[in-house]
């Protein structure tokens, strides 16, 4: 599903040059649910980042479903991005002037269809994260897990293949980030590839797979 092979990233600042990842294979198979876990700054986002296509790698090559992305124009890897990745983030990143339904409508405006259809899916993604309730609300009138959920429903209405995840209960307290884990397990349950950054060893231990990064590279 996902192919990274020798992959080496360099951030080049004004003075300082950071080798953020340094010969990284990594082979993520349909349906599993990785973690990936390590300390802060060893270069996990950027690994993160890398897999959803939001970054070129300096050196080493990238295939999702067989596809050589390396080679692709950037409005390709746009594409490409759309269609197979949700992502989900720490802090929600909702908008907050929008109720919860247009907010999860929002991936389905790049794409065709008509507002029935939108609607349609973004209501069955948010009924997917026990949400259904919750449409009209605005995202300042949901607690902080909830929230977390609606970004879930946005990250599922155009039915990605991966979901990507960096730190998505790092701002929950511990029974709303349980909530939010069961929701993840359940969506990989249902076929949904995961691969999400965590720093939660409980959390870890409920999934297939933890990829240890240590200084930029993987350890075993
Ligand atoms: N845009 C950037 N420009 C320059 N350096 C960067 C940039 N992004 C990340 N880095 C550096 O690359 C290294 C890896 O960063 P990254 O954010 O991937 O680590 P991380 O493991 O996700 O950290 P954390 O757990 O603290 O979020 C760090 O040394 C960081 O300072």
């Amino acid at each position: 599903m996902i192919r990274l092979e020798k992959i080496s990233k360099t951030y080049q600042t004004d003075k300082v040059q950071t080798l953020a990842l340094k010969d990284i294979d990594l082979h993520v198979r349909q349906s599993e649910f990785v973690c990936i876990m390590g300390p802060s700054g060893c270069g996990k986002s950027t690994l993160l980042n890398l897999i959803g296509l939001l970054d070129r790698p300096g050196q080493g090559s990238i295939h999702i479903g067989g596809k050589p992305v390396n080679s692709y124009r950037d409005r390709d890897v746009a594409r490409l991005r759309n269609l197979t990745f949700g992502f989900i983030f720490q802090s929600f990143h909702l908008i907050n002037d929008l109720r919860v339904i247009d907010n999860v409508e929002l991936p389905l405006l790049y794409r065709s269809g008509s507002a029935a259809e939108r609607r349609a899916l973004a209501r069955e993604a948010l009924e997917r994260v026990g949400l259904g309730a919750r449409m009209d609300h605005y995202p300042n009138q949901l607690s902080g897990g909830q929230q977390q959920r609606v970004a879930i429903a946005r990250a599922i209405v155009g039915r990605p293949q991966v979901l990507l995840a960096d730190e998505p209960t790092g701002n929950l307290d511990s029974k709303m980030g349980e909530e939010v884990m069961d929701i993840l397990l359940k969506l990989n349950r249902e076929g949904t590839t995961i691969v999400m950054v965590t720093h939660d060893e409980q959390e870890a231990r409920r999934v297939n797979r933890i990829v240890r990064v240590f200084d930029g590279q993987l350890v075993a």
